[in-house]
């Protein structure tokens, strides 16, 4: 059930399903997204796992505030926490994979495995993400949208769907300013590779061939720092494989939940 959670002063948006099987699984979303991503995902996992979503800091219902990866880690662990949520699944997409590597590198308590879909130790370049926040702030969210879903979507993707990507173009024009531009400064200044090697719970990268934000080569390097993790690559999807493929992400979390000790 939607509900919300004040964490560190700020009042927090999450959803919660109980269930009774052993391991719960966390999702934690991307830049410019909410919760609603992940609801085709949930929809084809089994209906006895316990699942929490969110909106982090800034997005969605979820009040700004937080600045760096480690603040919207320590966000995270605190709604686990409030809802008893430990030795979880944690799947994670680009951002959303940032911050359970930063989740899982200081609570390993919390973190019981790891899916990171389409997402890297360090995203981008510092310059990059400079020469992003100096355009929202010159043109705005709104006037960057089209370049962004392009980067979001496969060709074939957005030439099947055309509602869904103008549906996922509104989410992201309506994301808050603030908090769309904090997420962009906290990506410029992370640096996972250091905590990231040091993980040692079981982990499942997934890349997708048409994603022009974290390609599959850089989604494998990542895979390569982390000793325990797995890389697949899904063809013909782009950066969000929750809207792409949600079918086939659900059932390859499933065969990674399965695998846990
Ligand atoms: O908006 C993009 O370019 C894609 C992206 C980078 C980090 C994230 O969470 O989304």
């Amino acid at each position: 059930m939607s509900d919300f959670l004040t964490i560190q002063g700020r009042v927090h948006h999450f959803d919660l399903r109980p269930g009774t099987a052993r391991v719960p699984i966390v999702f934690v979303n991307s830049l410019g997204t909410d919760l609603r991503i992940w609801d085709r995902v949930i929809a084809a996992l089994p209906a006895e796992w316990t699942v929490l979503t969110y909106d982090k800091s800034g997005h969605g219902l979820s009040q700004g505030g937080a600045r760096t990866m480690e603040e919207f880690a320590s966000d995270l662990a605190a709604l686990m926490e409030a809802n008893s949520l430990e030795g979880a699944m944690v799947c994670g997409v680009s951002v959303g994979g940032m911050i359970a590597q930063a989740l899982a590198a200081s609570r390993s308590d919390l973190v019981a495995g790891l899916v990171l879909c389409n997402t890297a130790h360090r995203i981008g370049t510092p310059e990059s993400w400079e020469e992003r926040i100096a355009a929202l702030d010159t043109t705005g969210l709104e006037a960057m949208a089209d370049g962004i879903i392009e980067r979001w979507f496969s060709p074939t993707f957005r030439r099947d769907h055309p509602q869904a990507t103008a549906g996922y173009r509104m989410m992201l024009a309506r994301t808050p300013l603030a908090g769309y531009r904090a997420v962009c400064a906290a990506i410029r200044d992370a640096d996972l590779t250091e905590a990231t090697q040091r993980l040692t719970c079981p982990t499942l990268c997934v890349a997708g061939t048409d994603d022009r934000a974290t390609p599959p080569d850089l989604v494998q390097a990542l895979s390569q720092l982390i000793p325990t993790a797995g890389f697949t690559c899904y063809d013909n999807v782009g950066h969000l494989p929750c809207i792409e493929a949600p079918d086939r992400l659900a059932r390859d979390i499933q065969t990674h939940m399965a695998a846990l000790p």
